[in-house]
């Protein structure tokens, strides 16, 4: 199977207003985005889910993620992975010798307090860099192997972002930050805009897409860097401290988001946090303390 072969076949619909409504969408996002006539244009773009008509709704995707030969094998596997980090003559190990296999479907939740390799670990699950020792697998592919054009492709179509910093790009309106990662697909202009518009819609920002992220509340920048993240449709989503800078209202409401595509769309969702109330969405819980896991712990959702 090829590269490609294996991220289509990753694809699911991404039906996010079946998430909102089961949510109660009153009660989520929108607070203060519905009635502003700003958004009239895009919400003739709603009328229709771009993720049904694009190439996302094809046969393969009725095999959403089932690309493993027997359905079994993890998603994400490490293999004895060590991070060094060279500081001149001194040697630091952020990560001591991590196995873990992650499925999916899952919804983990790696819990460890400051400095105990949490970002690190993060960096290579989403292909962001490589181990110093040790093998990081997605899909059986060791990304040890692949080259830059091919983790940049992985990383753009697999996997969806979200940092505790936002990460939006100050001078690009929210409507372009949703539209960046759907810059290098193939598909059109005015396709990518219905997908902004719709992703705008479902977390409530729809009256807020001129504005530039210094414009926007802090919950209201996590929203636009979900809606980025869901932009390609990509079965992994990685957060690393999503509610860190979020007040414990706003930090319900994005995790709520995130627990509903994890139950509704059957994404799988991947959390680094020191966050213990987290740890009630999770399926599965990793301690990691000092670049070592400590415990794993499975999880039944919403149990104290
Ligand atoms: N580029 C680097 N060079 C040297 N040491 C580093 C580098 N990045 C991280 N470290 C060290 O590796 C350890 C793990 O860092 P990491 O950022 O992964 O921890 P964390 O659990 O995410 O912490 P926090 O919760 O505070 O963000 C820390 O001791 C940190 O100082």
């Amino acid at each position: 199977m090829t590269l490609t072969e294996i991220i289509e076949s990753f694809k699911t619909k991404l039906d996010p207003s079946k998430i909102m409504n089961s949510l109660g969408k009153a009660a989520s996002f929108n607070d203060e985005s519905e009635n502003d006539s700003e958004g009239n244009d895009s919400r003739e773009d709603l009328k229709i889910n771009p993720y049904n008509n694009s190439g996302n709704d094809s046969a393969k995707s009725s095999n959403a993620i089932r690309i493993s030969k027997n359905g079994e094998d993890p998603l994400i596997k490490l293999t004895d992975v060590w991070k060094i980090y060279q500081m001149g003559e001194v040697e630091f190990a952020a990560l001591k010798g991590i196995n873990l296999e992650i499925y999916e479907g899952e919804f983990l939740v790696v819990l460890g307090p400051s400095g105990s390799g949490k970002s690190t670990l993060m960096n290579l699950l989403g292909c962001l860099d490589i181990p110093s020792k040790g093998k990081v697998c997605l899909n059986s592919k060791d990304i040890s192997e692949l080259d830059e054009s091919e983790l940049a492709l992985i990383r753009g179509q697999m996997i969806g972002f979200i940092f505790q910093s936002f990460n939006l790009i100050p001078t690009l309106s929210t409507e372009e930050n949703v539209l960046l990662p759907l810059e290098f697909q193939e598909e059109g202009r005015q396709i990518a805009r219905q997908k902004a518009a719709y992703l705008l819609d479902i977390v409530g920002l729809t009256d807020k897409k001129k504005n530039l992220p210094s414009q926007l509340s802090g919950g209201q920048r996590q929203r636009v860097a979900i809606a980025r993240s869901l932009a390609v449709n990509p079965p992994i989503i990685l957060a690393d401290e999503p509610t860190g800078n979020l007040d414990t209202k706003t930090g319900d409401y994005i995790l709520g988001f995130l627990d509903g595509l994890h139950e509704r769309e059957g994404k799988t969702i991947i959390i680094v946090t020191h966050d213990l109330d987290i740890v009630k969405y999770a399926t599965r819980v990793v301690y990691i303390r000092d670049g070592e896991i400590e415990k794993i712990e499975k999880r039944t959702k919403n149990e104290p």
